[in-house]
């Protein structure tokens, strides 16, 4: 055999298989380093120039960096390097065979191989490789070739398809390669914090916590996320800011905490391990300035990387609906919207696709829900645009009748009665507004039979009248909330943002920043809260208030003066003709 590539793989592996009874006819090694190798892990084998090394060896071992590999295998297929019958091996995690076609149309016989683990590139790897997993990729004929090899070395072959080899490379580094960038920041910081052996320190812990992980998943999640301490986090975050200011090399330590600290917070509440609550105050925590979650989600750009989705099926009619709902199999998501979709609908798909096997979006403008003179007609509508997004984000139906198909003979005479709850906050300026909103959340839920329902926190009334509904009409659906998606700016996303001009835009901001002046004064009890929120309002003279209260997050009713725990603090007002509402959790004890 031959090795192309005396890097640290090449020559620990050629190594093992000269143990194994190889005989090793020649290594090509550009680098001081790789020669060196060949001289203590390769003694008396020659140095040899790449074409040399493929002449002679009937089993060729290119281990060079992956992206050389397809011009390195094409190179010597242009120079009629490769003989019918050679066995031409590579070790780069993300190829399967193709990669090494043009060796293959010259009579080669191709095969992947991928070693599960790290290696130094001295003899300590030797005793790595017994017992070592090794993903083997090749045509099937010629699978146990690569089988063959990875056994007389001492490893344990799984075989795995084509196809599979970018994500399969993708998970190890993501585990493997992140989680030394995760444990050398976490032993950086404990220095900081006066510990001597920060390793030795942590040993133990996080021994105790990839046991756990291998063994039980997220189930092994601990700690302050899973117990919704929401203060413990938001003091992580300052004393991590802190030192990241005195510390350069530490600059990204804030980044990365926040990051794993949102994407734990989700997957806790994703798996029902988390109350909504407890995640909003979570994601508060750690989300960047302005203090009200702005970045809490993946960003769109999250989802450029993934293949292009397939557009959703667009149904029109009950009759389409129906056929195309009754060929799904397993469990079905419904996201229900009024369209001109931005991020905040976006995450309500997003986090339906977790949670389901298919997702469904429907876009209806219901005009029940509108009274008289408000904006029904002037709502913003753009189909085309709103498909575009929905694809990005891999819904699989979308239904969007119109107002005929939804209620053929004129307004419905049998309607949802809301109850006392919609007669407050929103309904004590919309009265006629959630009777609307239920009749065709039902009507909705009976055409797409769904098993999840997800709605946006941003509309907290509505959410809590849904959940009645469900309750008490014993409707069969899991009803999720989903947290509010922001402007950078702290300006919750909404359809109608659409509406304001420039000078209302900014007074706009007026909302969240109360909302966030009114947290900061949680500590101080709900009277200071609304207090302080009311003052941000008032100093802004392009926002007339309609309501600004602090109420209980289930039953909307106003909490007293001495209350604690989680509460809604919730607002609406007019800037300029545009109604906006917004509203945050916040934690009348904890916070500061
Ligand atoms: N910023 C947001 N973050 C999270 N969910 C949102 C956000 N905005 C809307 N949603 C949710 O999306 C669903 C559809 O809402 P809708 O189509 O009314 O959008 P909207 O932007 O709230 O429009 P408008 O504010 O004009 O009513 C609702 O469940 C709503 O709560
Ligand atoms: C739930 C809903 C789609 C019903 O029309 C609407 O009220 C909305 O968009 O929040
Ligand atoms: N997002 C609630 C729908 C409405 O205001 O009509």
């Amino acid at each position: 055999m031959g090795v192309v590539g005396a890097g640290r793989v090449g020559a620990v592996l050629a190594s093992a298989l000269r143990a194994a009874g190889h005989t090793v006819v020649g290594a090509s090694a550009v680098s001081h380093d790789s020669r060196d190798r060949v001289d203590a892990l390769l003694p008396g084998v020659p140095v040899l120039e790449v074409p040399d090394v493929v002449e002679r060896a009937e089993l060729i071992l290119l281990t060079v960096p992956d992206d050389a590999l397809a011009g390195l295998v094409q190179g010597i297929a242009d120079t009629g390097g490769w003989q019918p019958g050679q066995i031409v091996v590579h070790t780069a995690g993300r190829y399967g065979t193709d990669v090494l076609a043009p060796a293959q149309r010259a009579g080669a016989i191709p095969v992947a191989l991928h070693p599960a683990m790290t290696f130094t590139g001295t003899s300590i790897d030797l005793a790595r490789l017994v017992g070592c997993p090794f993903a083997v990729t090749a045509p099937g004929p010629v699978l146990p070739i690569g089988q063959a090899l990875v056994v007389e070395i001492g490893g344990e072959p799984v075989a795995l398809p084509e196809a599979a080899r970018p994500l399969y490379h993708a998970a190890l580094a993501h585990g493997a390669n992140h989680l030394v960038t995760l444990v050398t920041q976490a032993m950086r910081v404990l220095g900081r914090a006066g510990v001597d052996e920060p390793g030795l320190y942590l040993g133990p812990l996080l021994t105790a916590a990839l046991d756990g992980t291998l063994r039980d998943g997220e189930l092994a999640l601990t700690g302050p996320v899973l117990r919704g301490d929401a203060g413990t986090v938001a003091e992580h975050v300052a004393t991590l800011v802190a030192l990241a200011a005195e510390d350069a090399g530490l600059s990204d330590l804030p980044p990365a905490y926040r990051t794993l600290s949102r994407v734990t917070t989700q997957r806790a509440w994703s798996a029902g391990r988390l109350t909504d609550s407890a995640a909003q105050l979570l994601l508060d925590a750690v989300a960047e300035t302005p203090a009200l979650e702005a970045t809490s989600h993946p960003a769109a750009g999250d989802d450029a990387a993934a293949e292009p989705a397939p557009s959703p099926v667009l149904v029109r009619t009950r009759a389409d609906l129906r056929e195309v709902l009754d060929q799904q199999r397993g469990t079905r998501a419904v996201v229900m919207t009024m369209g001109a979709l931005h991020e905040g609908h976006l995450d309500l798909v997003r986090e339906a696709r977790r949670r389901a096997d298919h997702v469904v979006v429907t876009i209806f403008v219901n005009p029940l829900q509108f009274a008289p003179g408000e904006d029904l007609d002037a709502y913003p509508r753009d189909l085309e645009a709103d498909l575009a997004m929905l694809a990005s984000v891999g819904a699989d139906v979308v239904f969007a009748p119109g107002p005929d198909m939804m209620y053929p003979d004129g307004d419905p005479r049998v309607r949802v009665d809301p109850g006392p709850l919609a007669s407050v906050l929103e309904g004590a300026t919309r009265p006629t507004h959630f009777g609307g909103v239920l009749t065709v959340v039902l009507k909705l839920l009976h055409l797409t039979r769904p098993h999840v329902a997800l709605f946006g926190q941003k509309d907290a009334q509505q959410l809590a009248l849904v959940r009645a509904m469900v309750r008490d009409l014993d409707v069969d659906v899991e009803v999720v909330g989903v947290p509010i998606r922001r402007e950078p700016d702290g300006l919750a996303m909404s359809s109608r943002n659409a509406y304001l001009g420039d000078a209302d835009r900014s007074a706009a901001l007026a909302l969240s920043a109360a909302l966030e002046a009114g947290r900061a004064a949680a500590g101080a009890g709900a009277e200071q809260v609304l207090a302080a929120a009311r003052e941000h309002l008032a100093a802004e003279p392009g926002v007339r208030l309609d309501y600004l209260e602090l109420v209980d997050p289930e039953t909307m009713e106003p909490v007293s003066a001495g209350a604690s725990g989680p509460c809604l603090l919730v607002v609406a007002a007019w800037v300029g003709s545009t109604r906006l509402i917004d509203n945050t959790i916040l934690d009348l004890w904890k916070d500061e």
